[in-house]
């Protein structure tokens, strides 16, 4: 099965790159669902809460998320402490549901919105690489007008790769910075030639 994943930062648009994706008929793993639903675990909350405090949950004993976002993208070595717990249990939650497509799926769109390295993460055998680029100040405004709080979408950019990382990384990129119709048809022309072998 064919593994392609969807990179880029926060606002750059791998949410509607993937659904164009999936309109083509590929089924999709977003990783930052994964995410949630690692944080259901009631040994991952009891790491979080080790590391982070009692505050992150709320008063059902669930993971706040806010409350956890806002301490963990402070600086590079909180967002590696919450990496370190979370990272590892997506990764097998990952490795399942791979499994699990691979029975019936000739390829699988992976949503990656936590992507580092290539070497070391869950695109080490990825079959491609595409990321998806937006300017910064674009990326901003279409997150806060998608509800994100302007403070916390700069603080998790600020812990995210930059754009030249990504190209350097990926093996397509896509330009998403005119209409959401101008990428999906950057999307489908890419998955025709690809489809095809041509890519
Ligand atoms: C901190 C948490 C609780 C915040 O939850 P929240 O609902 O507010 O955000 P959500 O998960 O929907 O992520 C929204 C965006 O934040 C950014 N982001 C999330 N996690 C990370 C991270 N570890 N590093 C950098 N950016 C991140 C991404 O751009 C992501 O698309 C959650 O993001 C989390 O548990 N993150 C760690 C797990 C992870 O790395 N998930 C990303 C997929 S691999
Ligand atoms: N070309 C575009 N024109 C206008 N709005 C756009 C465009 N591309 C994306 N958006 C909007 O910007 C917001 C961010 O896009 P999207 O959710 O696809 O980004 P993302 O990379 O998945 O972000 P995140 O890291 O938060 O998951 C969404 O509300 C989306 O509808």
């Amino acid at each position: 099965m064919k593994k392609i994943f969807i990179i880029g930062g926060m606002g750059a648009g791998k949410s509607m790159a993937t659904k164009a994706l999936v309109e083509e008929g590929l089924p999709f793993i977003d990783l930052d669902e994964v995410g949630h639903e690692v944080l259901t675990r009631d040994y991952v909350k009891a790491d979080l809460v080790e590391a982070f405090g009692e505050d992150i949950l709320n008063a059902e004993g669930e993971v706040d998320r806010p409350a956890l976002a806002a301490k963990a993208f402070v600086n590079e070595i909180q967002t590696s402490l919450l990496n370190s717990i979370t990272m590892p249990r997506i990764e097998e939650t990952f490795a399942d549901r791979i499994d699990d497509l691979a029975k019936e799926s000739e390829a699988v769109v992976v949503e990656y919105s936590a992507f580092k390295n290539r070497s070391i993460s869950l695109a080490a055998d990825a079959d491609c690489i595409i990321a998806v680029l937006a300017p910064l100040d674009m990326r901003i405004e279409r997150a806060v007008a998608a509800g994100w709080d302007e403070e916390d979408v700069k603080r998790r950019i600020a812990r995210q790769i930059t754009d030249a990382e990504r190209i350097e990384v990926a093996d397509v990129v896509f330009h998403n910075d005119s209409t959401p119709e101008d990428l999906k048809r950057q999307v489908v022309e890419w998955w025709d030639a690809f489809k095809a072998g041509n890519a």
